[in-house]
């Protein structure tokens, strides 16, 4: 299973682009994309489900183009919207079921996969009560539902974990991982550390243009032995941001605690171990 974009730019007006001349090779396991707002995360993961139309480029999913031919995504897409929107009145197996009947999802099985997806998503105990009443992260939980409804293996879910509290998203975690082994996931955050726990690869955009895809190990390579910590009084931070990448700050009573990507050495610093955020910040900070 392999998904090979080239060369994809969305115009939305003369000014505008969504994403800008933009190449990935997407393979099996979890994709996060990461990048601050306006980045093109979204418009990408629309034009991958095609929902959006590419400006110019071409998106071969195993060597069939799925501009020309979007069923051939379509019937095996799980998607997750953003502005996810629910039907407010139906319960929450209602709705399951009537996202599988416009998906053309049927069987004698079905009723046994809702239940499984509701169990996976932990809103059994909430099935019977209209989605009106639920709160933001359960809202979200459903989304995640409907989106696995059809055995997808294409999954894409945009800001998944957007409202669930620490033991969903910890439960969204395992219920992907069991599924990566033969999906392409791509999933999209500007949240460091909810990429950080689940995917394989990372992408990391900013403007609409691609700056770096790799192994998450990679990624942190770029910045390995060039991220340092050190207590300065109040006064020195900004003396210090003037000669160093400083990407954290922490008020310690009438001292700072710094986090810097290092430029050059700096006396009195202490090299610590690298992170997915201290390389994100390092590329998306320095590609302005
Ligand atoms: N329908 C549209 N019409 C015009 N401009 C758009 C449209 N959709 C997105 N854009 C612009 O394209 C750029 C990329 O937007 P996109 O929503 O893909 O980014 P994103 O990385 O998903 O951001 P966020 O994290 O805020 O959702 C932004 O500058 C946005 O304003």
């Amino acid at each position: 299973m392999s998904l090979e974009i080239t060369h994809l730019t969305k115009k939305y007006s003369k000014e505008k682009n969504g994403l800008t001349d933009y190449s990935i090779t997407i393979n099996k396991g979890i994709l996060g994309l990461l990048g601050p707002n306006g980045a093109g995360k979204s418009t990408l993961m629309k034009i991958i489900a095609t929902i959006s139309k590419p400006t110019t480029g071409t998106l071969l999913l195993n060597g069939v183009d799925i501009v020309a031919n979007p069923d051939s995504i379509r019937k095996i897409l799980g998607y997750l919207p953003q502005d996810f929107g629910v039907y407010p009145n139906l319960n929450a197996y209602e709705f399951l079921a009537y996202i599988a009947a416009m998906k053309g999802v049927g069987g004698k099985d079905l009723h046994k996969r809702i239940d499984m997806l509701l169990e996976g998503v932990n809103l059994t105990a909430h099935a019977k009560r209209p989605i009106g009443s639920y709160s933001g992260g359960m809202r979200q939980r459903i989304g995640i539902a409907q989106a696995l409804l059809s055995d997808p293996k294409v999954l894409i879910f945009d800001e998944p974990t957007v409202g669930l509290d620490p033991e969903e998203r910890v439960r969204f975690r395992q219920l992907i991982a069991d599924l990566a082994d033969d999906c392409i996931i791509i999933l999209s955050s500007h949240i460091v550390s909810d990429i950080e726990t689940i995917a394989d690869d990372v992408a990391i955009m900013k403007d609409g243009i691609l700056l770096n895809k790799a192994p998450q190990a990679d990624i942190i390579k770029l910045v390995d032995g060039k991220v340092f910590e050190i207590v300065v009084s109040n006064d020195q931070v900004n003396t210090l941001r003037a000669r160093q990448q400083v990407i954290d700050t922490i008020r310690q009573q009438d001292k700072t605690r710094v986090r810097f990507i290092g430029k050059a050495g700096h006396p009195g610093a202490t090299p610590v171990t690298a992170t997915l955020e201290d390389a994100y910040l390092f590329l998306t900070q320095n590609n302005s």
